[in-house]
């Protein structure tokens, strides 16, 4: 009749908090019906919005009303979760939220922990988590490039390129295995060759697929481009202009610029966090001087330096890769090699976006294939190839077969294949809840 006892429906709003017309609830698990049927009567068609009154029918008064919305009736299996589910479209008010939350509390549902409708998709095996976790990303994308990366990871691109390695390498292990049992049967030895050859190519694959500079990574996260130079050069006016905002404080005074100052912007469909930083320079200020070591932080750990002056040459001592600025063009040319501009005359500007715009770009495109997107994919492919590597070092069948065990069982964990509790947790605890 009611929910299963130890095992209740799970609820959350799938929309986000904030002013808005319409809340979506959602619901699943086994004992939906019996919840639908206690708040709106009767059980909608299936896959059909349906308007329905929703009734509070506990109180001693009499049945209370609490909305009338659109109900949706998802029977298991075809639902996102595989479970029975439903989606109440509420009017958005808060006191609507909370009466009808209120009443699912009743009817023994529960409130859904981050990420539990997609832990439930998941373990119905209705995705597996390395599209979990594109869809994560897909609800967190903010740009083009980031939304299309994600879409391509929650429709199981990336987990098509590493099943494909796993369904590999157990062949190998098969072949593997079948060294071993049969030692004295006069295998030929162009198959323990063989073997190794495959091996040796798909750990190269691996290899590749890591060194690919972290562009998917950096894609997801998002790029850090600081601006460095010395004091009065125009850093705090740069960082205006590109952010269209007067985000930070600029003056005539050399050294205005303590602190970093941070900006998000979008380049070349890549967010971008640009930092404003305080001018380089010797100073006996102890707070400027601390200005000074993070600036030098920054111009360490940026993904792109943009090296800014104002004087007849650049900066000696630029790191590799760094745009190079010349400011204030309205008082004298900018050298060769440099991108000009006045902030004040608003010259220079367009090149200087789509030269910034090229540079979030080279950074982030994927080169072939899908690519890596998150440090606990790095890990563990990292392993399974160090893995292989130590397999194929191995002269004694017997130890190879191990190495190469534990090879798939890395890339098991990965995809979600080989179940671990903690790494479940870990994964769907980044979630938003209602997802
Ligand atoms: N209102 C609403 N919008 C939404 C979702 C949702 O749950 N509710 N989604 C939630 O993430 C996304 C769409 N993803 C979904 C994925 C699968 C199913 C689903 O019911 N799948 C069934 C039936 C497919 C069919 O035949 O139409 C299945 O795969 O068996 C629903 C939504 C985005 N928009
Ligand atoms: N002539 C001219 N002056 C400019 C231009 N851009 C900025 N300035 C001026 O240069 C001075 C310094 O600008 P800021 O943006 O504060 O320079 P900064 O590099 O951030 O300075 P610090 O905080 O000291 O490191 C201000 O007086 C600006 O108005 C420009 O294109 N042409
Ligand atoms: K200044």
């Amino acid at each position: 009749m009611t929910a299963l006892a130890g095992h209740p429906p799970i609820f959350a709003l799938a929309t986000g908090a904030g002013r808005a017309a319409i809340a979506v609830m959602r619901l699943s698990g086994a004992g939906c019906d019996d919840i639908l049927r206690a708040l709106c009567g009767t059980l909608p068609a299936p896959r059909q919005a349906s308007l329905r009154g929703l009734w509070r029918r506990d109180d001693p008064s009499g049945p209370v009303l609490l909305d009338r919305a659109l109900v949706l009736w998802f029977p298991a299996p075809r639902s996102y979760t595989g479970e029975d589910s439903a989606e109440l479209h509420l009017h958005a008010g808060p006191a609507v939220i909370a009466a009808v939350s209120d009443a699912l509390v009743a009817l023994g549902a529960r409130p859904a922990e981050p990420g539990e409708f997609t832990r439930r998709a998941f373990a119905g095996g209705r995705l597996d988590l390395v599209e979990a976790e594109g869809i994560a990303d897909l609800i967190a994308a903010e740009t083009e490039a980031q939304r299309r990366q994600a879409l391509d990871q929650s429709d199981g691109r990336l987990s098509r390129l590493y099943d494909g390695w796993a369904a590999r390498l157990r062949v190998l292990l098969a072949h593997q295995e079948a060294l071993i049992d049969f030692p004295d049967e006069d295998l030929p030895p162009e198959i323990e060759q063989a073997l190794l050859g495959d091996l040796a190519a798909l750990r190269c694959e691996m290899q590749a697929h890591l060194d690919d500079g972290g562009r998917g990574e950096k894609l997801r996260r998002g790029l850090t481009f600081a601006i460095v130079g010395a004091p009065n050069v125009g850093k705090s006016s740069l960082l205006n202009a590109l952010a269209e905002r007067e985000a930070a404080i600029v003056s005539s005074i050399a050294g205005t610029t303590r602190d970093a100052i941070e900006v998000r912007v979008v380049l070349g469909e890549v967010p971008v966090t640009l930092i404003d930083t305080a001018g380089l320079r010797d100073t006996q200020d102890e707070i400027e001087a601390e200005g000074v070591r993070r600036a030098l932080f920054h111009v360490k750990h940026a993904d792109c330096v943009i090296a800014m002056f104002d004087g007849d040459a650049p900066p000696a001592d630029v790191p590799q890769g760094a745009i190079l600025v010349r400011n204030k063009i309205d008082l004298g040319p900018a050298p060769g090699g440099t991108i000009g501009i006045s902030i004040h005359q608003d010259r220079g500007m367009d090149v200087l976006r789509a030269a910034l715009a090229e540079q979030a770009r080279a950074l982030t495109a994927a080169s072939a294939g899908p690519p890596l997107t998150r440090a606990r994919h790095r890990a563990a492919i990292e392993e399974t190839a160090s893995h292989l590597a130590t397999a194929l070092d191995m002269d004694w069948p017997e130890m190879r077969g191990e190495d190469m065990r534990q090879a798939m069982r890395a890339l098991g964990r990965l995809t979600g294949a080989v179940g671990v509790e903690e790494v479940l947790d870990t994964v769907f605890g980044q979630f938003c809840i209602g997802k």
